[in-house]
């Protein structure tokens, strides 16, 4: 590796704290409540997931991390500095690629760098050593028209990764992905963040995603989000596609999907209530089902 790479050992920087953090938005007018006093924290060097029901204010949160939105309770803090606005310490993957289509992959990924006023050679070495671990040097001419998918998403990585940042924060980075592609991506994540110790907030929906790429995991409850569970993944580091098909996975699976369930349906619930079906009253008979509104 690089002079210009070279992270330490172990990580010292990175820390992300979030304390009693709550998150409203105006929709027409009327408050609505997406997060509600929530305390995570991300230690250095530490790869966490978010996951919950659909709606329970991840991006929300995590787009409080990145600077773009402010809670309306609590702070959310990077290194003891509260975070206010997006900057260079903290890049984010999205789960649309957002390339520049005109630039080659290695200008793309060059991009920050330029802006911050790296020199040249710098960002070339930094550039192709990133694209390097992502298995992308090859393509380092190409144009974004030119790659697949999981290529596209893999280049976005790097382009976060280029400007040394203390966090990575990926919503739903592989949720656009098939799931051939989506455990490829996980593979080359895991190695990536093994090489880098970089800090990592990570949101998905998908459970053995969740389990694979992190040291832990909170689960969020439905609507107004908060924090329902904190899971510690104790798989052994390095994560290989063999450790989920063990029992010790398989039980974590199951834990999460319990966990979800409660509060999908508990969502659900309150979205049939809100949607004026409360009346609905369904009997069993020999016939088989009969619903009827009341
Ligand atoms: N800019 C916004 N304006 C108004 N309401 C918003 C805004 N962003 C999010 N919300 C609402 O806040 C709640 C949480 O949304 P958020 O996208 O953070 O949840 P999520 O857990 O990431 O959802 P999903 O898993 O479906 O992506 C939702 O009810 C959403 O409609």
């Amino acid at each position: 590796m690089s002079a210009v790479m070279s992270p330490p050992e172990v990580a010292v920087r990175g820390l992300v704290e979030m304390q009693d953090v709550s998150i409203q938005f105006k929709v027409k007018g009327a408050a609505v409540q997406a997060v509600d006093s929530v305390s995570i924290h991300v230690q250095p060097g530490e790869f966490v997931s978010l996951i919950g029901p659909s709606g329970c204010g991840k991006s929300s949160l995590l787009n409080v991390a990145a600077g773009f939105v402010q809670p309306s309770a609590g702070e959310a803090r990077l290194d003891g500095a509260r975070i206010e606005e997006p900057g260079a310490d903290r890049g984010v993957v999205f789960q649309q690629y957002s390339l520049f289509p005109w630039m080659t992959v290695r200008k793309n990924v060059e991009f920050g760098m330029k802006i911050q006023g790296v020199s040249r050679t710098a960002r070339e070495t930094r550039a192709r050593t990133l694209l390097g671990l992502a298995g992308l040097l090859h393509f380092e001419n190409h144009y974004p028209d030119q790659l697949s998918g999981g290529m596209k998403q893999r280049v976005g990585i790097v382009r976060a990764l280029s400007t040394s940042p203390q966090v990575l924060l990926m919503d739903e980075p592989f949720g656009a992905l098939d799931s051939q592609t989506r455990v490829v991506m996980q593979e080359i994540l895991t190695n990536m963040w093994q090489r880098l110790r970089i800090s990592v907030l990570f949101i998905t929906h998908d459970i053995d995603e969740a389990i694979f790429l992190s040291d832990r995991i909170y689960v969020m409850t439905a609507r107004p989000g908060r924090v329902k569970s904190e899971i510690v993944v104790p798989l052994p580091r390095p994560r290989t596609p063999e450790m989920t098909a063990t029992p010790e996975f398989a039980a974590l699976v199951k834990t999460i999907k319990g966990l979800i369930r409660e509060e999908s349906l508990a969502a659900m619930g309150g979205d049939l209530m809100e949607g004026g079906l409360a009346g609905l009253s369904v009997e069993m008979g020999p016939q088989g089902v009969g619903g009827s509104i009341e």
